[in-house]
């Protein structure tokens, strides 16, 4: 799924009215929209004619498109209420709303909100700055309290439409109608939790001249594009990971980052971390060698903690010309540059410090975190978290792995993560690939599994999750 910036929408919305809004892009919006709410109604009321809704509408062409289908589900019979809650309404569709049978009425008129079936949030759209007034905010609170489920037009009002942020008040929805596109804050937290279902209508919008922001995957796509091994794949068609990671102070991070490397596919995995490390591995995993020899990845840095050699271990993996990953205390050690072969996997902390700003800013902004990342280092990003978003050189779009459950973020996570990476990455595949299918494999995982599982044990059944792919025959 694609996702655009409002500056991308603004112009596609241009291209498809040519010189003169006639209004029909807004037409096929309301249609769009009127046709959800029915269905929404039907579900949760089990009628239409009778049914109640109530419709916020802000100053701009967001709260006409709200009106506009209200007047189309006023002429079905529903008892349609419009309520102006910022500036002046759209005069077009108030004007119909009116003449369908609808009402205007005052705030000061709205009492018993749980009597509505639904609502409609016709606040804010792309045109919104985030955050909502505060009374505006205390009558959406209010329609929470009393259960009224929220139809958003377009965005939950109050989110950054660009960015995903909700730095202030903004709409709860349990279903969001989108037009024309998906817009970037329908798909990155927190907006993401706020957008509910998201339900996009055709209004005639052509992408193609767009480079999209955001392509986000799903779990069939990276089944379909997992590097499956051929019936004559040997170890090397697989690929050999070569893992340098863990430390005498935290060995746990080079036995989990194996694990992930193991369980991820690869053809061999070489353990070249510390020796405390060794025994743990042998025991549970005697397939992998701890003798150096021929790797296809490298994965570094997981669990290094403070290393005297660390600069030169970065440069060395580097100067072999073989791709890798570099994760956690190794990225302190990378050096200025580095080919975009290689995948860095920061948490928006240690992307913060590389990039020199407060984390903050990365988690209000990670689509520009994660290209900044990219624009500093020349290497591909990944920035793990609730929101995994691979950036890497030569192109604007950023890719957004499979989401997974809360769960699956915890000590140990990032450097299984980093080893699935790894295998997918000694398979031949670019490391913009390598970020999206390791991250999304162990989301898709933890979705299957959602206890707390320990990152070892997720790295398990990441393999089972592969075998469940292989048998649906997805490969
Ligand atoms: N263009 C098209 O062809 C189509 C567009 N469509 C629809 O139009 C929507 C975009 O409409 P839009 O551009 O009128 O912007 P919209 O979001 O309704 O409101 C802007 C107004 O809100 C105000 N305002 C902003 N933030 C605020 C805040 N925090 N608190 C208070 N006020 C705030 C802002 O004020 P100002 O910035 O001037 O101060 C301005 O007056 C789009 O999402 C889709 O639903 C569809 O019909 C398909 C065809
Ligand atoms: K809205």
């Amino acid at each position: 799924m694609q996702a655009f910036t409002v500056e991308q929408v603004r112009r596609m919305e241009r291209a498809a009215m040519g010189p003169e809004d006639d209004g029909t892009l807004m037409q096929r919006a309301a249609a769009g929209l009127a046709a959800v709410v029915v269905e929404a109604l039907r579900t949760r009321v089990d009628r239409v004619y009778g049914a109640r809704v109530l419709v916020l509408v802000g100053p701009g062409n967001n709260g006409g498109d709200a009106l506009w289908a209200g007047a189309r589900l006023a002429r079905r019979g529903v008892r349609v209420d419009a309520v102006g809650v910022l500036g002046t309404p759209h005069a077009e569709g108030l004007a119909a709303l009116l003449a369908a049978g609808g009402r205007r009425l005052e705030r000061a008129q709205l009492s018993a909100l749980g009597a509505y079936d639904l609502a409609l949030d016709g606040i804010l759209g792309i045109g919104g700055r985030p955050g909502l007034p505060d009374d505006v905010a205390d009558l959406v609170d209010r329609l929470a309290d009393a259960d009224v489920p929220v139809v958003a037009v377009d965005l939950p009002s109050g989110v950054a439409a660009d960015t995903g942020a909700v730095p202030g008040a903004a709409v709860t929805a349990a279903v969001t109608v989108t037009f024309g596109v998906v817009k970037v804050g329908h798909l990155l937290e927190p907006a993401r939790s706020r957008t509910g279902r998201l339900v996009l209508v055709d209004i005639g919008l052509d992408t193609s001249a767009e480079e999209p922001e955001l392509d986000a995957w799903d779990a069939a796509r990276v089944a379909a594009a997992w590097p499956w091994p051929a019936p004559q794949s040997d170890k090397y068609a697989k690929g050999v990971v070569g893992v340098d990671c863990g430390s005498e102070t935290y060995p746990g991070a080079g036995i989990m980052a194996t694990y992930g490397a193991v369980h991820g596919g690869a053809g061999m995995v070489r353990f070249l971390g510390p020796e405390s490390a060794q025994t743990v591995i042998t025991t549970n995993l005697p397939d992998v060698v701890f003798a150096p020899g021929r790797v296809q990845a490298h994965l570094l840095g997981s669990g290094w903690g403070d290393r005297a050699d660390g600069t030169q271990a970065v440069a060395d993996a580097v100067a072999s010309e073989v791709p890798g990953v570099l994760d956690a205390d190794g990225l302190r050690y990378r050096p200025e540059t580095m080919p975009g072969t290689w995948l860095l996997t920061p948490h928006a902390g240690e992307l913060a410090r590389l990039l020199g700003v407060e984390r903050s800013e990365v988690e209000d902004d990670p689509l520009a975190a994660v290209r900044a990342g990219v624009g500093r280092t020349g290497a591909t990003v990944l920035l793990k978290g609730a929101t995994q978003l691979v950036a890497r050189p030569g192109t604007r779009t950023v890719e957004l792995a499979v989401p997974g459950p809360a769960w699956t973020g915890r000590a140990g996570s990032g450097d299984t993560l980093g080893g699935l990476c790894a295998a997918v990455l000694a398979a031949g595949r670019p490391a913009h690939e390598a970020a999206v299918l390791g991250a999304s494999l162990q989301a898709v995982t933890a979705a299957a599994h959602p206890g707390p599982l320990p990152p070892h044990a997720l790295a398990e059944r990441c393999a089972d999750q592969l075998g469940a792919w292989w048998q649906e025959g997805r490969r």
